[in-house]
């Protein structure tokens, strides 16, 4: 048998950070998750983390599509908080980001992570953005730099 699996060191690879602006309050702390756990967890150093600011969730796909068109980068964390309101548009916004971001990743053929919190309340979005479902800026972050390791073996 044999098992391929890598770990989380990356150090010297170049990371895409695209950061959504809506619920900035919500966000911020997913990116501090993120930056914290490139250069602690996988040793990235400062200059080779990119963060691209755009407006919202909807946003995400087109300005990760050209992030990973630049063949710059060995990975994009995409980051944003969705937060459900009173009407359908959190179903409209949130499926066309986790769509697009899923199809830039296997067109370009580069590890996209998923960094969007996807909630019912603002209480959620507390508890994922380092509170006490832990910082799901961070997790993607991990994602990011085991997928850079686990495809350079495929
Ligand atoms: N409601 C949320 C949005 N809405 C804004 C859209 O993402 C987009 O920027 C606007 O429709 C202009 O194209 N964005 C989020 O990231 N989170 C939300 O909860
Ligand atoms: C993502 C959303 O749906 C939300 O922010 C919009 O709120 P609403 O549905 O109350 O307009």
């Amino acid at each position: 048998m044999q098992v391929i699996e890598a770990g989380y060191s990356a150090r010297g690879k170049k990371i895409a950070i695209v950061v959504a602006r809506f619920n900035s309050f919500i966000v911020e702390s997913l990116l501090s998750g993120a930056i914290d756990t490139l250069q602690r967890v996988g040793n990235i150093a400062e200059q080779d983390i990119t963060v691209v600011r755009i407006p919202g969730a909807f946003e995400l796909p087109l300005a990760v599509q050209r992030v990973a068109a630049s063949k710059k980068y060995d990975a994009i964390v995409a980051l944003g908080a969705v937060i459900r309101g009173g009407t359908p548009h959190f179903e409209y916004v949130s499926g066309e980001c986790v769509k697009g971001i899923a199809q830039v990743s296997m067109q370009y053929d580069l590890p996209v992570a998923f960094g969007v919190l996807t909630v019912d309340s603002i209480e959620q979005a507390i508890e994922r953005a380092g509170t006490k479902a832990g910082n799901k800026g961070g997790e993607a972050a991990m994602s990011a730099l085991e997928m850079i390791n686990v495809l350079e073996q495929l």
